[in-house]
């Protein structure tokens, strides 16, 4: 069982007060940060490039979690992986869900010495990429439409997160299961339940006190 993990998402941060909150994230038991990158074609809306990346490691440097909502994920990844990510997940829609593409993308991203996984849209089944599991460090469930914090969870996507766990097994692999959108004191227990080990939380935490909402996840 991998041991549980907050990813706070960054797109929550209150941006006239950076330093002040990522000086709580420091001290809190949050260990990794996750760092949503759209590029305004895969996602409608535009959010960081890597100098944000570089400095964010440089100010907080926790485990980051670099999630890239981009059209050209191949072009990216190396260039966040220059600039302080640790792990990369990429949409595999990105890929147009093409298997060797994928999979050539997950090599590269270990040849540079990062770890790496797939996330797949709420509307995309996650079933047809068995044979990359084997190559992923963590696969994330999207339970909202990626775009935008703040939305409504989608306990839908809970079946997923149950598959992944029960083909984990069953192929013996270790992968982390990571869920991100909505989740909140209403949704992370099910999270949880269902298999989940890795949570991204955005407007929960930084709309509350970040110390304590951290916290009473990891209770
Ligand atoms: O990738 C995304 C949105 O596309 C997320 O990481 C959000 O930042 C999560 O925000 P909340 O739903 O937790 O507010
Ligand atoms: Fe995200």
């Amino acid at each position: 069982m991998n041991e549980i993990v907050i990813a706070p998402s960054i797109l929550s941060l209150d941006y006239s007060n950076v330093s002040a909150q990522l000086e709580e994230l420091k001290a809190s038991k949050a260990k990794w940060l996750h760092f949503d990158v759209m590029d305004g074609h895969f996602v409608p809306n535009l959010t960081f490039g890597p100098d944000i990346l570089k400095g964010f490691k440089k100010a907080c440097p926790l485990f980051m979690d670099v999630h890239l909502m981009v059209e050209d994920p191949k072009t990216y990844a190396p260039i966040f992986i220059q600039n302080g990510a640790d792990l990369v997940t990429f949409h595999t829609e990105a890929l147009d869900n093409d298997l060797s593409r994928i999979q050539g993308l997950l090599d590269e991203i270990h040849n540079l010495g990062a770890k790496g996984g797939i996330v797949v849209k709420p509307n995309t089944a996650i079933e047809p990429f068995e044979s990359v599991l084997k190559s992923c460090d963590l696969v994330l469930v999207m339970s909202v439409e990626p775009g935008f914090g703040g939305q409504k969870f989608m306990a839908d996507m809970l079946k997923k997160v149950e598959w992944l766990k029960e083909k984990r097994q069953e192929l013996n692999l270790s992968y982390r299961i990571e869920i991100d959108g909505g989740i909140n004191q209403d949704t992370y227990k099910s999270a949880l339940d269902a298999g989940c080990d890795t949570l991204v939380a955005g407007s929960y935490v930084f709309k509350n006190d970040i110390t304590k909402t951290i916290e009473g996840m990891l209770a």
